[in-house]
């Protein structure tokens, strides 16, 4: 199980930085940039949460605090009890994080990729091999397996990149928008492959702008905008907000009540 609680992360505004005029950001004030000012949310074993927001609203902030590569200025986040905020080596563990840039090494083939990965996260022989076999054959990776990744298609860096960020069989696995810019063929491997994921009870959270998608694979949905969250509550509530089935509707009129459009 991961909780996240009162997340904060400011960045230093560089005179480049800084905006004038009316259409400042409100997050912009005493020589910072308030990216995330109060973010929760919790995801339990066998779950999938859905981080919803506006184009920067903190969702990529946030998701790269539970990655470990930001440390939040403030709040918690805990992994099976653990805060892997004072505890980052324990988080790098626990947690697979699939970021926007795919982070392949361009040189070596989607295996060797793989499996250099899988060697810094102490797997080895036996082991190795049957790990990434098995997430070879899951994300229908066997027809590029041996190709450079500098050469690979969009779809099929994203497949090498997933298979790299989950290959340590993490307790949690953190996807940033990992169907974006995928067709719907590759889409379609992507969350089946999230699905499999919950079958087995990891706690999967992702970042997403399709409400299909949602749809399909969320137990529960967080939505934030302006560093915010204000809603982080199940599928079956977030629909509620809406008049019908329809996600779009419910997400809008939540944006709406919070005073956000
Ligand atoms: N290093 C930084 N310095 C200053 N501002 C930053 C920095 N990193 C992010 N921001 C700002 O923080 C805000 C949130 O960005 P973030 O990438 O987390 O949003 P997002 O919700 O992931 O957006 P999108 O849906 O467009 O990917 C943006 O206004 C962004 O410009």
């Amino acid at each position: 199980m991961i909780e996240v609680k009162a997340l904060k992360k400011r960045f230093k505004l560089t005179k480049e930085h800084q905006q004038k005029g009316k259409s400042k950001d409100v997050r912009e004030h005493d020589g910072y940039f308030h990216s995330v000012q109060n973010v929760s949310f919790s995801c339990s074993q066998g779950e999938v949460l859905g981080l919803l927001g506006p184009n920067g609203a903190g969702k990529t902030t946030t998701l790269r605090m539970l990655s470990t590569a930001l440390t939040p200025d403030s709040g918690h986040i805990h992994i099976n009890g653990q805060n892997i905020v004072k505890k980052p080596l324990i988080g790098r563990k626990s947690i697979g994080f699939l970021s926007g840039s795919t982070g392949l090494y361009g040189r070596l083939s989607a295996r060797e990729n793989v499996e250099y990965f899988a060697k810094l996260h102490g797997l080895k022989g036996k082991t190795l091999k049957l790990r990434c076999e098995a997430l070879f054959d899951m994300l229908d990776m066997t027809s590029f397996l041996d190709k450079r990744a500098e050469h690979l298609s969009t779809g099929m860096k994203q497949k090498a990149s997933i298979a790299r960020a989950v290959v340590h069989q993490p307790d949690v696995v953190v996807l940033d928008e990992p169907t974006t810019g995928l067709d719907i063929m590759t889409t379609q491997t992507v969350i089946n492959f999230i699905r499999g994921l919950k079958n087995n009870g990891t706690p999967v959270i992702f970042s997403t702008h399709h409400l299909d998608e949602v749809a399909l694979l969320c137990d529960r949905i967080c939505v934030i905008d302006k560093g915010v969250s204000f809603f982080d509550d199940s599928i079956a509530q977030f629909k509620a907000q809406g008049n019908s089935e329809e996600l779009n509707q419910a997400f809008m009129n939540l944006l709406q009540g919070a005073g956000h459009v």
